[in-house]
């Protein structure tokens, strides 16, 4: 299973490289890639076993974050509620966003990394709406489209495949400048 210590951290060359993209069919090596990570996501949002094995709530991980430069990164948007089903729960490969909102959108409590052991404070400008195009572990391809809080999980989750980190996006003079299209979510 993955745990915090196989996560990177900044510093890692690995974090700013450029992911390569991932073949068809699958090898086993990037199948159990994809399934350890999908299990990190379940185990952290899981308060027993977050506790037991000291991990940090996660709700997506791409795969340079476990020092692998691969196009994969696995997401899971948990429901309102416990009993709920996932907003969104994929393994994404080789995305693409297809198309996107001309509105931007950020968290109105900015960001956190898995890989940053530190607070960035400010907006972290993405956009609102996106068209994400990407194969899952059995190769089909999908296209969706995402909007708010979901949109800009996939969005994290792709920067790290191209070497970008958060607060890349941040206005370093005015973190929290916004113009008065810029859509605040919670
Ligand atoms: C960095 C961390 C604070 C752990 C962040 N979690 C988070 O923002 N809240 C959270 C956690 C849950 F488990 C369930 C839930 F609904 C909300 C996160 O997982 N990431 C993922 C990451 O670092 N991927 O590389 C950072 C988020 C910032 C915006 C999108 C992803
Ligand atoms: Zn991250």
């Amino acid at each position: 299973m993955i745990k915090m210590r196989d996560i990177i951290r900044e510093g890692n060359d690995t974090l700013r490289a450029e992911a390569k993209p991932v073949q068809f069919p699958l090898s086993e090596t990037d199948q159990k890639l994809a399934k350890d990570m999908m299990e990190y996501l379940e185990n952290s949002q899981d308060p027993e076993l977050a506790r037991k094995y000291g991990l940090r709530a996660g709700v997506g991980l791409a795969a340079p974050q476990v020092d692998v430069s691969k196009q994969m990164a696995a997401v899971l948007v948990p429901g309102e509620t416990d009993d709920a089903d996932p907003v969104f729960k994929d393994v994404i490969i080789n995305p693409v966003i297809v198309s996107h909102s001309v509105q931007p959108g950020a968290l109105t409590e900015g960001e956190g990394c898995l890989s940053v052991d530190r607070d960035v404070a400010g907006y972290v400008i993405r956009h609102d709406r996106i068209t994400l195009r990407y194969y899952n572990t059995a190769g089909e391809q999908k296209k969706i489209r995402l909007k708010n809080y979901p949109a800009i999980v996939c969005q994290h989750e792709i920067d790290h495949l191209h070497g970008i980190l958060f607060y890349d996006h941040i206005n370093t003079s005015q973190p929290f400048a916004a113009d008065d299209d810029l859509v605040l979510i919670s």
